[in-house]
């Protein structure tokens, strides 16, 4: 039995500061405390005490890529950036297209032990886009698959996209879509914009995304399915959602960290550290992506964290591989956009980090109210700390990271997963 004192924490950064008890991994006592005699403390000195963050986009490269990401690697850096539960997508070598590798997946995550890690099963075989995967048996394996997506790549097909929603309601799991409608985007580098044009770029249209967010609406209305939007980056999107849940549609979206605060002026770095899928776009496009975050139009942030070798990186624009990391950056990145402005307090942070993430993967234990009784999934957090970024000393493998020099606001001071401190003052703790 491990028990742990938190002294002197503000849950949702409200109130004064309280003592929370955590013994076996359940929220056991919350007030002005005694501390037991076997208890870790955790001096908390006022900061603010949130629930374990859920990423419902993470990208580890375990299998097949294990020179930029592992699950163990992945899983630390999760840890350290507040996280207790990953969504680990399908789009590894071997794809995660059938119950023996979800099952690797999710054993992997447990042996780790730093965040749960669910694993994402792919909508079609190998990600072909061409025939349904089993998703009845990946939804009943060991790993119990709730959320799906091809994502990387775009469900094109909308017979395929329809009776995958179909099969999604049966099962009572999610379908994730990567909404890129690919006869759009060939060879696209870039936002089709400005920035794609002067520096000779194709472009990746607006449309491309949007004419699927549309269609997918319209599809899961129909099959009075559930769905769910990746990467959310334009304006426009966030209208067709307005739209598709004013008239009731099932549809939830989330965005990504780096869709909040940059912009395709980053372009003029031609640096690749910011190629990424779906591309940056404008500054109104952030602008409106914020706004929609603030109102609950969009649903969540999801990291889409995107490890890359260096060689896959530190090459010509066109050559370089879409894709950034965030699971220990995306904290900080949503205090710069959301709490410094105003948009969202600290409830709201819990709301996006956690709660609406663990509701939409279907996870019971995660994102659940700091209370009495309630699992111990928790994350401290320093609001008034700031941090300069160094790749380098990520847990990840890669370095690929946009926020490179960069000082931000948010510290994350302590992770806790059902009750055991998985991360403690920048370090993992094991
Ligand atoms: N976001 C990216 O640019 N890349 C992702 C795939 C994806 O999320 O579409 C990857 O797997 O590297
Ligand atoms: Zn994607
Ligand atoms: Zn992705």
């Amino acid at each position: 039995m491990t028990t742990v004192l938190i002294k002197g924490a503000r849950p949702y950064g409200e109130g004064d500061p309280v003592d929370v008890l955590v013994e076996d991994g359940v929220i056991t006592d919350i007030g002005s405390l005694d501390v037991p005699d076997d208890a870790e403390v955790i001096e908390a000195g006022g900061q603010v005490l949130l629930p374990g963050f859920v990423d419902l986009h993470t990208h580890l490269r375990e299998p097949g890529r294990e020179d930029t990401e592992t699950i163990a690697t992945g899983s630390a850096a999760a840890a350290l950036g507040g996280y207790t539960a990953v969504f680990a997508m399908a789009n590894t070598d071997p794809v995660a297209d059938n119950a023996v590798i979800v099952d690797h997946v999710w054993r992997r995550g447990q042996e780790a032990g730093l965040v749960d890690v669910h694993p994402v099963g792919a909508v079609t075989v190998g990600l072909k886009g061409e025939k349904l995967a089993e998703l009845g048996t990946m939804a009943k394996s060991e790993a119990r698959v709730k959320v799906f997506s091809d994502d990387g790549l775009c469900v094109a097909d909308p017979l395929l996209m329809r009776r995958a929603l179909e099969y999604s309601t049966a099962l009572g799991v999610v379908i994730a879509q990567h909404a890129e409608e690919p006869r759009l985007t060939v060879g696209a580098q870039a936002h089709e914009g400005e920035q794609a044009a002067r520096l000779g770029y194709t472009g990746w249209p607006a449309s491309a995304e949007e004419s699927i967010v549309a269609r997918d609406c319209l599809l899961a209305e129909h099959a009075n399915a559930r769905l769910h939007v990746c990467h959310v980056s334009t304006s426009g999107t966030a209208d067709i959602l307005k739209w598709a849940k004013d008239r009731g549609t099932k549809v939830s979206a989330e965005v990504t960290p780096h869709h909040l605060l940059l912009t395709d002026e980053r372009l003029a770095t031609y640096d690749p550290v910011n190629k990424v899928n779906p591309p940056l776009r404008t500054e109104s496009d952030a602008e409106k992506l914020r706004a929609a975050l603030a109102e609950g139009v969009i649903d969540c942030v999801a990291t889409d964290h995107a490890p890359h070798a260096v060689q896959d990186k530190d090459c010509e624009w066109s050559s370089a591989r879409p894709g950034m990391l965030g699971l220990q950056t995306a904290l900080s990145i949503v205090v710069e956009t959301m709490v410094r402005t105003g948009l969202l307090d600290w409830r709201g942070v819990a709301r996006v980090m956690s709660e609406r993430p663990a509701e939409i993967g279907n996870l019971t234990d995660h994102g659940r109210p700091i209370e009495v009784g309630e699992p111990a999934n928790l994350t401290l957090v320093d609001p008034d700390a700031e941090w300069t970024v160094r790749g380098a000393e990520f847990a990840s493998i890669a370095a690929n990271t946009p926020y490179e020099g960069m000082r931000l606001p948010g510290v994350v001071t302590a992770t806790l997963l059902r009750g055991r401190i998985t991360a403690r003052e920048g370090k993992i703790a094991q």
